[in-house]
């Protein structure tokens, strides 16, 4: 165990006679990817086979028999990186963000005449991050107002987060459903200067800070006449994700097919 997180799905199970599973990182050396090999690592049940930092190394996952790859590179590269798995019929665990609609449905294509192979994608592996999704995709239909904040570290690359960008859709979905405007009901047009008022995800505006000593931090705001509620999250460590990543990697071979978001293996 790398975490001292209390939720059994991050515990190591008993490993008896069970043979170990094979995990690729790529992205090894990044944020993500040094916490990952170490949780990996310290796994009684998994077994750390190849560590990739470079596209033109991507076979050694394979040379290496890895069953499960753990990808947090970037959003330009990581396409490549499970067609590759796919064709090697690896199984993927994808943190890395960037993945619209167009992108998902490309991967559910290539899983096609793969019907042993899982992909699981999530733009947040944090439980807390998890729940607030789902606690904002709750409550957007009771407030005719929702805005969306994300602060992260300032080596990240994207912007919006994958996080804040899935729950903008998340809210915007919950409120179609209810009948209501998926945006706000503030009017944007009298913005004196673009961007002031955030980018525009369906209709939600999301606004993105980034700011050294932060690391990964996410607030919905809700509003309606004479009260507003506030959902926060932090993760103030990368070890916040591990239980989520290993949950994901040993559980994606019984889950073959595109996965998108852990909320399924939480029992959400
Ligand atoms: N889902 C989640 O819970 C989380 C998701 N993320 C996401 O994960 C991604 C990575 O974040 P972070 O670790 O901070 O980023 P880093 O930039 O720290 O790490 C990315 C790593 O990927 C390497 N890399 C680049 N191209 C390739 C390639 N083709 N094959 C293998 N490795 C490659 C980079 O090497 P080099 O530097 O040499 O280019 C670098 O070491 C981002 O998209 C981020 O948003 C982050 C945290 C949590
Ligand atoms: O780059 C990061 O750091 C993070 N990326 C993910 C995102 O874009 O949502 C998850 C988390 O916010 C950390």
């Amino acid at each position: 165990m790398t975490t001292d997180s209390s939720l059994a799905p991050t515990e190591t199970p008993a490993t008896g006679e069970q043979p170990l599973t094979s995990v690729g990182v790529l992205g090894a050396r990044g944020r993500m990817g040094v916490e990952v090999c170490t949780a990996v690592n310290a796994a009684e049940d998994l077994e750390l086979v190849a560590m990739v930092d470079d596209g033109d190394w991507l076979f050694n996952v394979a040379d290496a028999g890895a069953q499960v790859v753990v990808d947090f590179t970037r959003p330009d590269v990581v396409m490549d990186n499970i067609r590759f798995c796919i064709d090697q019929n690896i199984h993927c665990v994808v943190g890395t963000t960037g993945f619209d609609d167009q992108k998902l449905a490309t991967i559910a294509g290539w899983l096609e005449p793969k019907p042993d192979v899982g992909v699981l994608i999530a733009p947040n592996f944090g439980i807390g991050a998890v729940l607030l999704m789902r606690f904002a995709q709750e409550a957007a239909r009771f407030f005719p107002s929702v805005e969306i904040v994300e602060l992260h570290h300032p080596g990240k690359v994207d912007a919006p987060s994958g996080t804040a960008a899935r729950t903008a859709r998340l809210v915007a979905s919950a409120r179609r459903a209810a009948g209501l405007p998926p945006g706000p009901d503030a009017t944007r047009e009298a913005d004196s200067l673009p961007g002031a008022r955030g980018a525009d995800v369906e209709g939600v505006p999301v606004h993105s800070i980034r700011l050294t000593g932060l690391v990964a931090h996410e607030e919905v705001l809700l509003g309606a006449a004479g009260e507003t509620l506030t959902l926060r999250h932090d993760s103030f460590d990368r070890a916040s994700f591990m239980p989520g990543v290993l949950l994901a990697v040993r559980q994606i071979s019984g889950r073959p097919g595109l996965t998108v978001g852990i909320e399924s293996l939480l029992g959400l």
